[in-house]
């Protein structure tokens, strides 16, 4: 089998024209090894950055936090919370905190806490369980040494050994798993049954039902392909609901934590028996009652174990005695024994509960990196992947190798999930399975959900046309929304037109090299930013219902120093996937004699930039540096056409 070690740029194996199923998962092996590498290296680079700013830019790390409160959490697991050392209050004020910079730790990335002044410290292993501004809490299972902490994101190596067992079991694969592998390989013809009539609980709208009964008719895979704001949680939802009500057993992942809740946001309206099993720390307040550990530990039967635990714990107190002679040794032994038999038999108890507790649930919800060791062998009729393009390759077969049909959502044509290997993207772990399937197929394999509830049709109308065929359709309740209608704007200009593009070009706006970095800001596009920040306020426009997207952290960096109102959201777009916004500024940043638009020739990114805003979208940029780009030709011919183009000259800057 190749290794990672002996692979270089040109050898790394790609999958085209892979029909081996060994040589498939080889492939995938090789992949998951080069990016094990490139998170090492960083890590390692990471830690050995001695100056504080330079190592909070990545985005990955925090220094200098100290403890600023704890609890103990579900299953003992310990709570810490940190904040800015040198901060005075608690975490629950914010009146005196400092903020936390720019940060890429999210609720559920794994992490190591380690002493700020020991660089050779190894840390605790743990999980960021909340975040706000000023602090954040990481959930672990031991204490941390030193008075102030660094916390580093980390690679997560249990991850990797979980997908490679579940790869390795894919190879061997029998009966409908193999079936099913054989398919999502493309060695296999896809199989649908007859379209039968559906009673919804939901009230979806055609496109949608038309997903569902089409999923439901997948005898191995199906895809529900939802642009941005057409309700594909809402869809998948209900195709959850109507496998359970015929019968079906349901797996339900994502690849984020944050995903799966939204999802079973949304199922346990629906349905009573839905259950959640990963990290309780993990997962959102409002629905830990859904989770794994809470049912066990509310389970009646586990009142027996509480006791049985008692029982150890007398006994362990009781072996601890003084005991004399050679009777009392034996006697000791006999305690210690008979603790050890009882602590057994409350693991086996434990086990029974969680069995019984996993065995009442129609639905399990988790994320893509399941705990195999809770669900055991467990198979379900069908695996649910909501987010399905977020996910690598080798993440999938953990969930995939549990089921007999699989249903994929999300949408190509918005981010890919996130390699750090070059070498490795380049070969092909950057296009998820769905974006594979989807490519392979087409419509004989997916239906695309077409109304869309969040953007002004006019906001709409360029994504549509240029990544979804023209075929999204505006709901009427968005259609013709605009910012004037919203409760306290002015009407004015401004706020009444829903597009503007900015150009920039002839105005020296360049862009600019960070110091000591690799990220690109561009100062001028900021300034402008600030003042329509300004004019929207000054037109009665909450904070809290602006966004400002940049494409580079140096930008939002730049921005997030300058603006000094905490509400108005600043995010790089990776930041902003998901999300929605009344109002949204993008600062293209890039502004070069030789035209170089870096990583935003990736139309995806720019594709989920535009289309997070409802009632008004300000995009600025300098047309002579992006129009040598078809797309962005294509973007400032849109903007042209809808008489939303403005030169940067217009505006007292
Ligand atoms: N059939 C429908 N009728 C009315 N509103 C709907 C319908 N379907 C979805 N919505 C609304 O559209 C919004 C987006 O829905 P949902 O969160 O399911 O979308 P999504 O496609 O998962 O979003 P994203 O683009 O962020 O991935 C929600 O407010 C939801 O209530």
């Amino acid at each position: 089998m190749p290794t990672a070690k002996n692979q270089t740029s040109n050898h790394v194996p790609r999958l085209e024209n892979t029909n081996s199923v060994d040589a498939y998962y080889d492939t995938l092996g090789v992949w998951l090894d080069l990016e094990a590498e490139a998170e090492r290296e960083r890590l390692a680079q990471r830690r050995q950055i001695r100056n504080q700013t330079d190592v909070e830019r990545t985005g990955e790390t925090l220094v200098a936090m100290s403890l600023a409160d704890h609890q103990t959490g579900l299953a003992g697991r310990l709570l810490l919370d940190f904040v800015k050392s040198g901060q005075q209050s608690s975490t629950n004020s914010d009146s005196t905190s400092i903020s936390l910079p720019m940060n890429r730790l999210k609720v559920g990335s794994p992490v190591v806490v380690s002493d700020h002044n020991q660089p050779s410290d190894k840390g605790v292993a743990g999980v960021v369980s909340r975040r706000k501004p000023h602090s954040i809490q990481v959930a672990t299972d031991q204490w941390p040494d030193g008075k102030l902490f660094r916390i580093d994101m980390s690679p997560d190596e249990t991850t990797r050994r979980r997908q490679l067992a579940a790869m390795s079991w894919m190879r061997t694969a029998t009966g409908r798993t193999k079936t099913l592998r054989d398919v999502l390989m493309g060695t296999r013809p896809l199989r649908f049954g007859e379209i039968e009539p559906v009673e919804f609980f939901t009230r979806l709208n055609p496109p949608q039902q038309e997903a569902v009964q089409f999923a439901l008719s997948a005898k191995d895979v199906a895809i529900i392909h939802g642009p941005p704001g057409t309700g594909k949680t809402t869809t998948l939802a209900e195709l959850i609901y109507q496998a359970v009500q015929r019968g079906e057993s349901v797996l339900a992942c994502a690849a984020s934590n944050t995903a799966v809740d939204n999802l079973l946001e949304r199922l346990v309206r629906m349905m009573p028996d839905v259950l959640r099993v990963g990290h309780p720390a993990r997962v959102f307040e409002s629905l830990r009652g859904h989770t794994l550990d809470e049912l066990v530990d509310s389970d009646p039967s586990t009142e027996v174990v509480r006791e049985m635990r008692r029982d150890v714990q007398d006994l362990m107190r009781e072996a601890s005695r003084d005991f004399r002679g050679r009777d009392g040794h034996k006697r000791r032994k006999q305690i210690l024994a008979e603790a050890g038999q009882l602590r057994n038999q409350i693991r086996g108890f434990e086990r029974s509960v969680i069995r019984a507790v996993l065995d009442r649930a129609n639905v399990v919800c988790t994320t893509t990196t399941i705990d195999d060791d809770l669900l055991g062998d467990r198979h379900f009729d069908t695996v649910v992947i909501d987010e399905a393009c977020q996910g690598t390759l080798p993440s999938i077969w953990q969930a995939v190798r549990r089921g007999d049909r699989l249903i994929l959502a999300g949408d190509h044509q918005q981010l890919p999930p996130t390699v750090l290997s070059n070498e490795a993207a380049a070969a092909g772990l950057k296009e998820s399975l769905m974006q594979r399937i989807a490519e392979r197929d087409g419509q004989e394999v997916l239906r695309r959900l077409k109304v869309q509830y969040r953007m002004n049709q006019s906001i709409m109308k360029f994504s549509s046309d240029h990544f979804y065929d023209g075929d999204l359709i505006a709901d009427a309740s968005v259609k013709s929304h605009r910012l004037c209608e919203l409760p306290g704007v002015d009407e004015n200009q401004f706020t009444t037109d829903c597009l503007m593009f900015v150009d920039t070009a002839g105005a020296e706006f360049d862009e600019q090299l960070e110091r000591d970095g690799n990220s690109k800001l561009n100062p001028k596009e900021a300034n402008l930013v600030i003042q329509f920040v300004r004019e929207l306020m000054e037109s009665g426009v909450e904070p809290d219902q602006i966004a400002i997207i940049a494409p580079y952290a140096a930008q939002v960096r730049l921005l997030r120093n300058r603006l000094d109102v905490r509400e108005i959201e600043v995010d790089t777009v990776d930041g902003f996937q998901g999300r929605e916004k009344e109002v949204v500024i993008i600062t293209m940043v890039r502004s070069n004699e030789i035209g170089e638009i870096g990583f935003l020739a990736d139309e995806r990114r720019t594709n989920v930039a535009l289309t997070r805003a409802k009632r008004k979208l300000i995009v600025i940029g300098d047309s002579a540096t992006l129009g040598r780009h078809p797309f962005y030709a294509k973007l400032l011919d849109f903007f042209e056409s809808e008489s939303a183009y403005r030169s940067v000259w217009e505006f007292d800057s």
